[in-house]
């Protein structure tokens, strides 16, 4: 666990720095952790609105997405904040970009620590927003983007004008932000919408609806009679916003100035006044952002969960709204103020309460360390059946009941209570952990029953267009009486209020957090002009204060942060002794490691079943750890070394061995085929030789003879003629 108090936003508005390294810090805490120990980590951010929450949770994703990158996952996951912020962020008094909803972004990681999806869960969006807000503050961003940055074939499509032509963006003076190009963003939006793989057909759907919302709010009406009832004025808006959403004009016109009323079995439709007339179109309007948001945030999370079959743990990062104390506080500042209370009770739990009641289950010796505890705040919200929530949802319940009367209850309940003060006009004040909060209770009961009347719901789903159809069917699903799912009894059924809803949203976010290791990050508004490099001494040590970051310090500097079983300390740091005693119990082996290695006394104390120590000495124990690590690493680099070398000449010499084998007997069959084949060659050469010389000799033979027979022949002739010649003369 790790507590951070960030500063960052001391270089608001003008030197914009995207990094951070105590945020790096705390990041890479929660994903070391979330790698060693397997378990789910959760970085908390908390801080007034505008100390740079949004801020710092964008540059932990950032600083997440770069260490389990390469999955293709982060871009998606961090062009999330663009849509996001598009859709719930707007120019408040206190801040340009003032997050308007809360949101759990859980970043999901394999067991190797790769991204590989992310799902996002938001909290009450302020809606009233939409259509209404203070002086010199802006509606959501979307909106000023669409209308100055969609290309022309888009306006022409969705009839869009300028924001200026708006009433619901021109009522309270204020289109641009200083140094905000909305044109520009639109494309960056839509490049962010691309990367999220929503596709052109419900880019589409979303910039219609969006034109819708802003089309409804030029509807007027005009009074028709001494009761102050209306018609709808046939106008623009009215033909427009029709279009947009995919029904006829009249069936506009009956949803905006009509409700049907049951007499018994007949139904009566009665015309609407001015008021009412006004409320259902911005209540209808209200709706609608309210349930598109939601389905953004579900094509978001369809999206980013494409790769979550390879999940293994993840690290879920909170921004929520920060503590608002405005001039007038409203319903929605009740709400803000309310989830403030209860992080901040999660807060003292994990740093003052279960830590020092872990000391005194431990028997350790230890003087309590006194902390701002928030609990009788956090009761006056809670107490069932007479708390504030507890009161708001009954006087909800009341069809008679007003603003005042449910103000003048909670003077006459609650005035006992420590932290609750009554005070004039339907107001009343509540001593947060951060200040005093003075609420104006004008509109709580309206906002919290949030009512939408059937005829708006039954608008909607006779709609064409698939979305108001798809918002239709959410609000039945929603109606607490889920066998009734007809829009008929939408009214009718009792509906949960907004309160007890963001109630159990807060405590399923709690539940969520309890499960995960807790690492916390506190942002401190160095002054309230939004100017950089400027500290505003009395508001830096009031947020200090009422955060209880001082006594985090005090807590920080006597207690013992670090707490680990003689078991895990043995088994992390036993290899660190010189003689092994490894047969002894782990509580011996700690003993001895930490004498091995000279930690003082004093910053470390021995409990019944864990160890505990004082800031820093983990550090030392780590370095001591690292250096043997370092050590052993060294012997066994060069012992690889050596027995991978011998091993290498062993190889070498086989392979040479080996080799010279193959080769001499290739050699051996190549000699033996050349000798062989130069015998044979030699054997047809002897014998071709000898026919030839036989023939020859033949030939030579034969011609001796018979030249010999010849010469034979002629000397015997001769020799026979001599003879006759001779025997002639002797005759003669
Ligand atoms: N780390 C930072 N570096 C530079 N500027 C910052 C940083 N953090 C915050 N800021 C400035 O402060 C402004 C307000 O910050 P941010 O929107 O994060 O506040 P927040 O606490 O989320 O407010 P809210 O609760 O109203 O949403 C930013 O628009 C930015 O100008």
């Amino acid at each position: 666990m790790m507590i951070y108090v960030a500063f960052s936003s001391m270089l608001q508005y003008k030197q914009k720095t995207k990094d951070d390294p105590h945020v790096y810090a705390v990041a890479d805490l929660a994903f070391n952790e979330m790698l060693q120990d397997g378990i789910n980590q959760s970085i908390i951010i908390s801080g007034e609105s505008g100390a740079g929450k949004t801020e710092t949770a964008k540059i932990a994703m950032q600083y997440l997405a770069a260490l389990g990158g390469a999955s293709g996952m982060e871009s998606e996951v961090l062009q999330t904040n663009v849509i996001l912020e598009a859709l719930g962020n707007a120019k408040t008094s206190r801040n340009h970009n003032s997050s308007r909803f809360g949101k759990l972004i859980e970043i999901h990681f394999s067991e190797t620590g790769k991204m590989c999806g992310a799902k996002i869960q938001t909290f009450l969006l302020e809606k009233s927003r939409v259509v209404q807000r203070a002086q010199g503050e802006r509606s959501y961003h979307i909106f000023y983007q669409l209308c100055s940055g969609a290309p022309p074939l888009l306006k022409k499509k969705l009839s869009l004008k300028s924001a200026n032509d708006y009433t619901y963006l021109k009522q309270s003076n204020c289109l641009r932000i200083d140094g905000v190009d909305d044109s520009k963003m639109f494309t960056v939006l839509v490049d962010a919408l691309d990367t999220i793989q929503i596709s052109k057909e419900d880019q589409m759907k979303l910039f219609s609806m969006l034109a819708a919302v802003l089309w409804m709010g030029n509807i007027s009406f005009s009074v028709v009679d001494t009761e102050n009832h209306v018609e709808v004025v046939s106008n623009e808006g009215l033909a427009t916003a029709a279009k947009l959403l995919g029904c006829t004009s009249n069936q506009l016109v009956t949803a905006m100035s009509t409700r049907k009323i049951r007499a018994g079995n007949d139904s009566i439709v009665k015309k609407l006044t001015l008021t009412q007339a006004i409320d259902a179109r911005d209540a209808l309007a209200k709706s609608i952002y309210a349930h598109l948001f939601d389905w953004i945030v579900e094509q978001i999370n369809h999206s980013l969960g494409m790769g979550r079959q390879c999940t293994w743990r993840s690290i879920s990062i909170l921004d929520i709204y920060g503590f608002e104390c405005f001039n007038k506080n409203g319903f929605e500042q009740f709400c803000i103020n309310y989830a403030n209370e209860r992080l901040q009770q999660h807060f003292n739990r994990h740093l003052f309460k279960l830590q020092q009641e872990e000391y005194l289950e431990d028997g350790i010796d230890w003087a309590p360390v006194k902390f701002v505890d928030n609990t009788d705040c956090l009761s006056l919200f809670e107490k069932k059946p007479l708390g504030l929530l507890s009161l708001l949802d009954e006087e909800s319940t009341f069809p008679k009941a007003t603003d005042l009367s449910f103000a003048n209850k909670l003077k006459q309940q609650l005035s006992a209570n420590s932290c609750f003060k009554g005070e004039q006009e339907g107001a009343f004040k509540i001593c947060h952990y951060a200040g005093e909060v003075t609420y104006d209770t004008s509109g709580f009961l309206e906002k919290n029953r949030d009512s939408l009347h059937s005829e708006s719901i039954q608008l909607l789903s006779s709609c064409k267009c698939e979305l108001p159809k798809h918002f239709a069917s959410v609000m039945v699903a929603d109606s607490q009486n889920k066998s009734s799912q007809s829009w008929h009894s939408v009214v009718d059924t009792q509906k949960q209020s907004v309160v007890t809803k963001f109630k159990v949203q807060l405590f399923k976010l709690m539940q969520q957090l309890e499960s995960t290791t807790p690492h916390f990050i506190r942002c401190i508004q160095p002054n309230g002009k939004q100017r950089p490099r400027l500290f505003e001494h009395d508001l830096f040590l009031h947020q200090l204060k009422c955060c209880g970051v001082l006594e985090v310090v005090r807590i920080s500097r006597t207690g013992y942060p670090t707490r680990m079983t003689h078991q895990q300390f043995a088994e992390r740091y036993g290899f660190l002794l010189l003689r092994s005693i490894a047969s002894q119990d782990p509580l011996s082996v700690s003993i001895a490691v930490l004498q091995q290695l000279n930690i003082p006394p004093e910053m470390y104390q021995v409990g019944y079943t864990k160890l505990f120590f004082r800031t820093g000495q983990v550090a030392a124990l780590e370095n001591a750890k690292r250096k043997m690590l370092h050590g052993t690493l060294c012997i066994q680099k060069h012992f690889r070394g050596l027995h991978f070398r011998q091993g290498y000449q062993g190889l070498k010499k086989g392979a040479m061995t080996f080799q010279s084998f193959i080769r001499g007997e290739r050699a051996r069959i190549h000699f033996d085929n050349v000798i062989k084949r130069w015998r044979a060659a030699v054997l047809i050469q002897k014998y071709t030789r000898r026919r030839i010389a036989a023939t020859m000799f033949n030939d030579q033979l034969k011609h001796i003879i018979l030249l010999q027979s010849g010469q034979n022949t002629n000397a015997c002739r001769m020799k026979w003629s001599q003879r006759s010649v001779t025997t002639k003369f002797k005759g003669t």
